[in-house]
């Protein structure tokens, strides 16, 4: 599958960031008053748009980079920044690809990186700034002090959104029980798992950009997140109407991660990617859930015997209630499985009341 420009960013990050080879460059360019263009990876298309300048073949280092950048012209690394294999080059993309940059410099990084789909880093002499190009996005690198000043905010929501995650999955548990799951739950759930998942992933790229000036902030993100349990595919396999737009679970979470911020206070809107009618249901009415999220947490039950004991329980109170006779009725379960199944299932009853009580 072809990566997105945003994912194709995020690579390009981490190849330059703080601690490797390629971003000592880059600070040695800066630090000297030159500028450079520099384009990190070499295929059929770059040689096209390359004139003049001289091949090299060299093991990259930052000293080279800084003493070839002195020189007229685009520098053209191989993809990973291990070799630089020609200088002085003359870039000629096509013209007509439209591009909101000014000076010749920047104009040519945007050009490049849309034609040929290779990043393309631009040191500007005139403005003193490291801008990264790639695919139609652009990044200007900043120093590790506001970015992480950033982050640390971004972690301190991301604290307050888990422990809110923790309490609405916990009290979601426990109605599921109970047998009192109204819509309004399902999509307060949906609602705060994604909200974790978009700060979490803010903090990932921060992490990626920071190198190892990030690594304190990248343990930091692994004890918020550890334990976050299945996501919001397994809340989508357990209430979506499935003859709701015929969409399936992977094409529901994509749906839901898609929503704008304004999207995602809705929670009327929220529950439509279970094939709720905003206009027409109540976010009151009472749902049934069919078990495979709390099955999950099980850990001697694997995906496909779930699906099973979903199929023939049809709904979560049904297998609650099932005994160990009742659970060994079902393809592929044993006694020492339906045994693991039982005592499973009763634990999770057990904590999420006592969770929700205490
Ligand atoms: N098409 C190109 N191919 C290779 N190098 C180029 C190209 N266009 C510009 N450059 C390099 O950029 C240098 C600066 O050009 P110019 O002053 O027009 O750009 P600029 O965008 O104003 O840059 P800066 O922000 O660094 O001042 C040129 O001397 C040349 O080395």
């Amino acid at each position: 599958m072809p990566r997105s420009p945003e994912d194709a960013l995020k690579a390009t990050l981490a190849r330059v960031a703080p601690g490797t080879q390629l971003r000592d460059g880059l600070e040695r360019i800066l630090r000297g008053r030159t500028g450079a263009l520099i384009v990190l990876g070499f295929d059929r298309t770059i040689d096209s748009i390359c004139s003049g300048g001289f091949d090299i073949g060299i093991d990259f280092s930052p000293t080279r980079l800084r003493e070839l950048a002195k020189m007229d012209g685009a520098i053209v690394c191989d993809r990973d920044a291990s070799n630089i294999l020609r200088a002085a080059v003359q870039l000629v993309p096509d013209s007509t690809i439209p591009t909101q940059e000014s000076g010749t410099r920047h104009r040519t990084a945007e050009r490049v990186a849309i034609q040929t789909g290779v990043p393309v880093i631009s040191v500007s002499q005139s403005m003193q700034i490291i801008a990264l190009y790639v695919n139609g996005l652009r990044h200007v690198l900043e120093g590790s002090e506001p970015v992480l000043a950033r982050a640390n905010q971004a972690l301190a929501t991301l604290e307050r959104y888990r422990a809110r995650l923790d309490q609405v999955t916990n009290s979601l548990s426990a109605l599921e029980i109970e047998a009192m799951v109204t819509v309004r739950d399902v999509a307060i759930t949906l609602q705060r798992q994604e909200m974790v998942r978009r700060i979490s992933e803010e903090i990932s790229q921060y992490v990626l950009e920071l190198g190892v000036d990030g690594r304190l902030l990248s343990l930091q993100v692994e004890e918020l997140t550890t334990g976050l349990g299945p996501g919001s595919e397994m809340v989508l396999r357990d209430y979506m109407d499935p003859g709701s737009n015929g969409a399936s679970p992977e094409e529901r979470v994509a749906t839901l991660q898609g929503f704008s911020s304004t999207d995602l206070i809705d929670l009327g809107t929220i529950a439509s990617v279970l094939g709720f009618n905003p206009s027409t249901d109540s976010l009151d009415a009472v749902v049934q859930p069919k078990g495979y999220r709390l099955l999950s947490g099980i850990k001697a039950v694997p995906p496909a015997v779930a699906t099973r004991l979903v199929d023939h329980f049809d709904g979560l109170q049904n297998m609650m209630a099932a005994n160990i006779e009742d659970l060994m009725a079902v393809d592929g379960i044993g006694e020492q499985r339906a045994r693991t199944v039982r005592e499973g299932l009763s634990r999770i009853a057990e904590t999420s009341l006592l969770d929700r009580f205490m």
